[in-house]
């Protein structure tokens, strides 16, 4: 008998599909029994395929609508990610609040996310009450994160006289000195891998009293040439920055798949300076730039196996005959190593 092939529709923005559809990952995926084929975005989701699993970064109420006349069509499809999962990482609020609803017991780091406050006008933002809880410098980010270049502008606020080149709605987030580099954690289902990058450098005395406001974007995407204060990177070895523990990063990035339902996601944490234990988590980002991630090929192709191996487990038990709700307990048990009540959770998978 010809063997099965598992094949999967992916709908990436231009940009993306250049940086992850490479050939070194079609080819190890084609070798291990997986098909990656391009959705063409111009004709509907439901006349394609036939696809086992579709993989997406787009957004919009028509692509939504897309995926759900899709899914009525096909069941036992998986979509990678469910749409209303994703949509709690455009808005920088909704974020980072399934973080502080994180418990997680460690003897002897402690995390978090730095205190913020949102401001929806122009008024609130000359309101003293509503500063009574940050310390200058503060970061403001646009309140949304919808990946265009506008959710990536931000700027480093110094003191209130740069307030009136502020445009709400954004998030004041309280800047904090973490030594210039920033830890990367890339989720890809299971697998979790942490990674080292530039950051903005800290903030001084001294610093403090000169400057109002400084603009930047994707500052941990920037080649060396373009960053702010380039002679503080040549100072500064990335290769000195000791790592934050490995099974404390997974505990983390575990709960979070958890809470929010995705497979694949990155998050961007600092080591606060001031305590050397504490880390804060400041950005979650959906299907991130994973060719920068060393590996990527493998640890991708991998998870596409063990879908592919729960979507052909569900289907023989279908087969057999057994009652489609006790099948899908029995995948999504298969799906997860974590505790009961995720268990039959993340059916949402499938
Ligand atoms: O393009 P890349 O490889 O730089 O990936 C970007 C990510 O970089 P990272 O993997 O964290 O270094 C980037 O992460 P940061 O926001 O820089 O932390 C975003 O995830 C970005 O997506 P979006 O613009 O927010 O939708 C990602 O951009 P898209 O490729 O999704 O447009
Ligand atoms: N609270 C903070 N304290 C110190 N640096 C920060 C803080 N928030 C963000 N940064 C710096 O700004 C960069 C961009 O912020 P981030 O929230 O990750 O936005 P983006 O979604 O554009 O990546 C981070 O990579 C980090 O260098
Ligand atoms: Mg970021
Ligand atoms: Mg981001």
């Amino acid at each position: 008998m010809a063997e099965k092939r598992f094949s999967i529709g992916y709908a990436l923005a231009p940009k993306k599909q250049n940086s992850f559809i490479r050939d070194s990952l079609l080819t190890l995926a084609k070798s291990r029994g997986v098909d990656l084929i391009r959705v063409d975005t111009d004709r509907n989701l439901a006349d394609q395929g036939p696809f086992d699993c579709i993989l997406h970064k787009l957004y919009g109420y028509d692509w939504k609508q897309q995926l759900q006349q899709f899914k009525s069509h096909n069941p036992n499809a998986a979509i990678l990610d469910a749409p209303e999962s994703i949509e709690r990482l455009h808005n920088r609020i909704s974020m980072l609040q399934v973080v502080s609803e994180l418990k997680i017991e460690d003897p002897n780091e402690t995390f978090g996310i730095p205190k913020q406050i949102v401001i929806y006008d122009k008024e609130t933002l000359f309101d003293e009450q509503a500063w009574e809880t940050l310390k200058f410098p503060v970061i403001a980010k646009p309140l949304v994160a919808d990946g265009s270049a506008k959710s990536h502008k931000m700027a480093l606020v110094f003191n209130c006289d740069a307030l009136n080149k502020l445009k709400p709605p954004i998030v004041l987030q309280e800047f904090v000195n973490h030594g210039g580099v920033i830890f990367k954690v890339y989720v890809v289902g299971e697998h979790v891998q942490c990674v080292k990058r530039k950051s903005l450098p800290d903030v001084s005395e001294e610093k403090k009293s000169v400057e109002d406001l400084l603009s930047f974007s994707q500052v941990s995407n920037l080649a060396n040439h373009e960053m702010i204060d380039d002679k503080y990177y040549k100072l500064m070895h990335l290769d000195d920055t000791e790592m934050p523990p490995q099974s404390f990063i997974v505990d983390i990035a575990r709960g979070l798949r958890q809470a929010m339902k995705l497979n694949l996601f990155n998050f961007d944490v600092i080591r606060d300076s001031r305590y050397g234990n504490r880390y804060l988590i400041i950005d979650i980002n959906y299907f991130p730039g994973y060719a920068k991630m060393p590996g990527y090929e493998t640890v991708l192709t991998d998870f596409f196996c063990d879908i592919m191996y729960k979507k052909q487990q569900l289907e023989g038990e279908q087969e057999k005959g057994e009652s489609h709700h006790d099948v899908k307990k029995v995948v999504s048990n298969a799906c997860s190593d974590d505790g009961e009540t995720e268990k039959e959770e993340s059916v949402q998978d499938y």
